[in-house]
């Protein structure tokens, strides 16, 4: 059994870690942090995981983190950064669902994370963890950086065309809608129901976070620099991301063959499900579930191809795709725990 660590487990991604381990046959929980709710059992904060683990919120703790096979950081952003050095030493494999190792070049990463990067020789040894792209790496990786939930449903939806050069890459456009969870559960006013509630907005239009690990990861998947107009959205449902995306065709007889070139590249891809030509996949096809499901569309006389990809944020955005890595990280079997479909309605 792996014996896992979960700092930050009173937040969504925590406890969306938890939900997704309680079945997964080959991991015990052996410690769940939390600084503000220690000595507080699992159980009597998350009702859902009654039965399920019989654990108590402790303070973090470098000496038993050291002792897990694995540790999730589910914590903000700074958080991973500090306390990573000490557990890499002890030799400790790491999954960080935050932002610290994500981004290779440290001053992009400070000038949008907003400080100074404190353990920079991880970033470079760290492994961006999108594993329908570098899964071998993964597989060998002590410190998995977990990509953010806009980042995956962008670059999952665009890698194929991407990667064959069929589009010009200096001008992608990715319209994105997440829901409220994205934000975390602590409070923030922007995030109360009256203020979510029937209403939709826009936000980060001139710069989101996002755009910086999107732009590196398309640009590694094209070859060259390229160009992106990122903008999300704030809609009033609790889990869900849908990233409409949009690329000019640079030969318009390409068109024909795209619907093959998706479904061929995402054939052995346990969690991408290509839908048929002109479908438009929904949120809730995919919520609790960890799967990117996309579709395909092009309008008359246009050459621009349109890309419909829906996420769950809290799962492939996040948790699942975390367990996704765990699993490929100890040679398991890369669906175990993670097979479940999405609930619907
Ligand atoms: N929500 C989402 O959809 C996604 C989130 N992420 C990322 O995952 C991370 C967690 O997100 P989310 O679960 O939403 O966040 P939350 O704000 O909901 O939870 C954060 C957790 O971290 C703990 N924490 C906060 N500060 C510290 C600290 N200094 N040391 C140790 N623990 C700390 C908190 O517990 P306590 O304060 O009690 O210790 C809490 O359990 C973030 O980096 C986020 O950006 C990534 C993809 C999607
Ligand atoms: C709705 C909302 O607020 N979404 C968050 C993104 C989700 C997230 O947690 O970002 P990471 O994946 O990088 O950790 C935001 O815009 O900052």
């Amino acid at each position: 059994m792996i014996k896992v660590g979960i700092v930050g487990g009173t937040g969504y991604t925590g406890v969306e870690l938890l939900r997704i381990l309680a079945v997964h046959p080959e991991v015990t929980v052996s410690c769940i942090t939390s600084r503000s709710e220690a000595g507080v059992p699992v159980a009597d904060m998350y009702p859902n995981l009654r039965g399920h683990f019989d654990l108590a919120y402790s303070e973090p703790d470098a000496s038993v983190l050291a002792a897990c096979d694995l540790v999730f950081f589910a914590t903000p952003h700074g958080v991973a950064m500090r306390m990573i050095p000490g557990l890499m030493e002890s030799g400790v494999r790491v999954v960080d669902l935050s932002a610290d190792f994500r981004i290779k070049d440290l001053q992009v990463w400070s000038e949008w994370y907003g400080m100074p990067h404190e353990s920079p020789e991880w970033v470079e040894k760290a492994v961006y963890g999108l594993p329908e792209v570098v899964r071998d790496e993964i597989a060998r990786a002590q410190l998995v950086a977990n990509p953010g939930c806009y980042p995956t449903a962008v670059q999952l939806g665009f890698l194929p065309l991407l990667e064959q050069g069929l589009v010009d890459p200096s001008r992608l456009i990715a319209d994105a809608k997440s829901g409220a969870s994205g934000g975390g559960r602590q409070g923030k006013i922007g995030m109360l129901h009256g203020e979510v509630g029937e209403s939709f907005k826009a936000y980060g239009a001139s710069g989101h976070r996002h755009l910086p690990e999107i732009r590196q990861g398309l640009s590694a998947a094209a070859g060259t620099e390229i160009g992106v107009t990122f903008v999300p959205h704030l809609v009033p449902m609790i889990r869900g991301i849908e990233a409409t995306l949009y690329a000019e065709m640079k030969n318009p007889a390409d068109f024909d063959r795209l619907q093959a070139l998706f479904e061929g590249r995402y054939r052995n891809e346990p969690f991408v499900d290509v839908m048929p030509f002109g479908s438009h996949p929904e949120t809730r096809s995919v919520r609790g579930a960890n799967l990117c499901r996309m579709a395909l569309h092009r309008q008359e006389r246009s050459n621009i191809v349109i890309i419909s990809s829906v996420i769950d944020n809290l799962v492939k955005g996040a948790a699942g795709q975390a367990i996704q890595n765990m699993n490929v990280m100890f040679g398991l079997k890369e669906t175990l725990g993670l097979e479940a479909p999405a609930l619907l309605p």
